[in-house]
């Protein structure tokens, strides 16, 4: 077990984490998630005794990595697949760190068939691609057979195929009942391989929870409703009743309603009672990248100026923070999920444009002349200045449009 307590690193006037207490414990892969330079590298290079805490500490099995007897047979890691001498064998890279900490050379051999590097055990590590690299690095933690596994994002610039491969390796190093601690930004990918995730924004712990138990205190329920696109009247007719038995109602970008504040069998019977026939009711179920984002909004410290989610925050004085999330609340006055469209407004046809998704109406978010694209809109509609949350929207609210560019400044 992974155990911090009151982890805090200074860098200068930069604190990079502040006041970390944590477990993780063996049997389950744990997720480390936060923003760029939230301070997850920082927080596993103490744990690995590569930074010395500024206050408090971390313990692996009850001591300092430091102090761990025969630590590399004890605990693996993945830090920075490049830190290898690039004009070495993948091999010899191998095999000198095992030499280094007492591991048989055979050891290599096997791990080297672990992670499918055993074709190019000869090649030097300067000619890998990156996924190589991080297959080289996963080696090398792997090498020592460890109970205790940190990875800082094993799956960068991992193919498909790797991509699954690591996801298995970390569950069943998992099942085996070690401590597997793993970081990464891709959110489908740790939705599906953790079991229990740690979040933390600007150093600071926001989430220590269940994946499961962090998608729902983290999310907005909802509900979608369709009616038949060919009787545009019935949405209308539906928003309207909606609307009327205090449910609020939004328009999705597919012509679909996204409804809060009514169950789903009330929804069915407003429609009943309004003659509106549906083609879909259903439950939102919100993912983790939904979750996540609605989290860690208020601890995201590199923003495209173009984002669109910089403008669902209410205005800050100048030079002021937004304020840090709640641990378990999620980020109060923010979107969860970004809706794709402000409020209920039917969606305006485009001439010439091909046929949408669910048959022969028109995408109206399609370009004229271009084949419809279900999957995002040609120019996706975003949010207005400062907007409550989803379920305060009122239907027949105004529209806004603005750039939507969502690429991080690092
Ligand atoms: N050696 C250092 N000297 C000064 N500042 C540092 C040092 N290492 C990290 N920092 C700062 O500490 C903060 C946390 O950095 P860290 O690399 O731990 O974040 P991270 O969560 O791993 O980020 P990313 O997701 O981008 O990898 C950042 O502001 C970073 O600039």
């Amino acid at each position: 077990m992974i155990e911090a307590v009151g982890l805090t690193k200074r860098y200068g006037d930069k604190t990079a984490v502040y006041n970390l207490s944590f477990q993780v414990r063996p049997g389950a892969v744990t997720g480390f998630l936060g923003p760029n330079g939230s301070g997850k590298s920082t927080t596993m290079r103490m744990i690995l005794g590569l930074d010395n805490p500024t206050a408090g500490s971390v313990t692996i099995g009850g001591y300092p990595y430091r102090k761990l007897p025969n630590a590399p047979r004890q605990v693996g890691a993945l830090l920075d697949a490049k830190a290898v001498h690039g004009g070495r064998h993948a091999r010899n890279h191998l095999l000198s760190l095992a030499q280094l900490s007492g591991i048989p050379g055979r050891r290599v051999d096997e791990v080297l068939g672990v992670v499918g590097l055993q074709d190019v055990a000869k090649k030097r590590s300067k000619g890998f691609s990156l996924g190589m690299g991080q297959r080289l690095g996963i080696a090398a933690a792997l090498l020592g057979d460890p109970q205790v596994l940190l990875f800082d994002e094993p799956v960068n610039g991992l193919d498909p195929e790797g991509i699954l491969w690591v996801r298995n390796l970390m569950k069943s190093l998992a099942a085996e009942g070690r401590t597997v601690f793993v970081s990464s930004h891709l959110m489908s990918e740790m939705a599906v391989t953790a079991d229990h995730l740690i979040v933390i924004g600007r150093g600071q712990l926001l989430a220590d929870m269940s994946v499961t138990d962090f998608i729902s205190a983290n999310s907005a329920d909802f509900a979608r409703v369709r009616t038949p696109h060919t009787e545009p009247q019935l949405r209308e007719k539906l928003a309207g009743a909606l609307t009327e038995a205090g449910g609020h109602v939004m328009s999705e970008q597919d012509g679909c309603l996204r409804v809060t504040g009514l169950p789903l069998p009330r929804i069915s019977d407003i429609a009943h009672e309004a003659d509106v026939r549906l083609w879909e009711l259903s439950p939102h179920q919100a993912s983790l990248e939904e979750a996540y984002m609605r989290m860690t909004q208020g601890a995201v410290d590199y923003r495209s100026t173009t984002d669109q989610k910089a403008g669902l925050q209410q205005p800050l004085p100048p030079g002021a923070q937004p304020p840090m999330p709640v641990a378990g609340q999620g980020q109060p006055g923010w979107y969860a999920p970004p809706p794709p469209q402000q409020g209920y407004a039917p969606p305006q046809p485009v001439p010439g444009a091909a046929p949408g998704p669910y048959g022969a109406a028109p995408n109206p978010y399609a370009q004229p002349g271009v084949p419809a694209a279900p999957a995002a809109p040609a120019q996706p509609p975003a949010a207005p200045a400062a907007a409550p949350q989803a379920s305060e929207r009122p239907a027949g609210a105004p529209q806004a449009s603005a750039p939507t560019t969502t690429e991080d400044a690092r």
